[in-house]
């Protein structure tokens, strides 16, 4: 299932969510290391009201290292909890486990100073489709649990599961739909694989990748593609690019659409090294 996000889905996603934040003490935030701004739903901060977040930063294999380490400066410094994982990692994964532990007990002593008993704490998972919701449920249950996919919008049903008795996790994510008003996080969630391919065209998130990259990771570029950085127009950079990795179309000219794709498909797997599409504090 793809979603597509129209008004009507949009508030019945919103009232799903506030409905089942009735159910959790804190909720943990998900956002893609790549773009841990544009990532964030626009909106969550109002639909949390007082509720406590732990931000995890996804995918943090496929970002650029040194940017994460700023985004959780950046995530810190505004009073929140965040850590950045790769899923793949156990220890990573633990130390989310970690961390919802030190929250479950500041919160358990908040309620002890206000009389209230203790208890096991609960928790949902919340993020835009893609950014790795169910892997992580499944990661943190230790089984295979959620289906998960490739393509946008793949999570269903729901029950609580115990994550090493530390606290008690809501096996169906909350997913909110991504920031979409500006043009330019489009073209940064389309370049991540956050939002569907069919909504802008594969040769134009190449463009736009390709020209933040020669803004922000000229050598990649050099390296990787051979690419005269010197040279403007991009049709000649996609002209080499096709030409070096075999995007051929009959009669030996270059497939254009194939070449975008492959330009995608590197970026997508990690191919061309960590890349982030958000600064902090620009
Ligand atoms: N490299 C890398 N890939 C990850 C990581 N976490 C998740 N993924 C991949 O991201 C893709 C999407 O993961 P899902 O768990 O299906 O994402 P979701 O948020 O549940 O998606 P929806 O069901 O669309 O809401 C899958 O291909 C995962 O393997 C990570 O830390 N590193």
């Amino acid at each position: 299932m793809t979603i597509q996000w129209f008004p009507g889905h949009m508030a019945k996603a919103k009232r799903e969510v506030q409905e089942r934040l009735k159910l959790v003490d804190f909720v943990i935030e998900l956002v893609d290391a790549r773009a841990p701004q544009s990532s964030q739903n626009p909106m969550l901060h109002e639909v949390l009201e007082q509720k406590q977040k732990l931000i995890v930063l996804m995918k943090k294999d496929l970002a650029d290292q040194q940017l994460t380490n700023k985004w959780l400066e950046h995530f810190k410094e505004q009073g929140h909890d965040a850590l950045a994982v790769d899923v793949n990692q156990k220890g990573d994964v633990q130390a989310i486990v970690k961390q919802a532990k030190q929250m479950g007990q500041s919160i358990n002593e908040k309620r002890k100073e206000k009389g209230i008993k203790p208890r096991s704490l609960r928790a949902m998972i919340l993020g835009i489709p893609n950014v790795g919701k169910s892997t992580l449920i499944n990661r943190l249950a230790n089984k295979k649990r959620a289906q998960t996919g490739d393509k946008p919008g793949v999570t269903k049903k729901q029950q609580w599961i115990k994550i090493q008795g530390e606290f008690e996790l809501l096996d169906t994510p909350g997913i909110l739909w991504p920031k979409f008003e500006d043009e330019e996080v489009g073209y940064k969630l389309a370049a991540i694989g956050s939002i569907k391919d069919q909504i802008l065209h594969l040769d134009d998130i190449a463009v736009y990748a390709l020209k933040y990259m020669r803004d922000n990771y000229p050598d990649v570029l050099k390296d990787r593609y051979k690419l005269d950085l010197e040279e403007e127009d991009i049709v000649l950079w996609f002209d080499t690019i096709g030409k070096k990795r075999g995007c051929l179309a009959s009669g030996g000219v270059i497939d254009y659409e194939k070449t975008a794709d492959v330009i995608i498909q590197d970026l997508r797997s990690g191919k061309l090294g960590g890349i982030t599409f958000d600064q902090p504090n620009r």
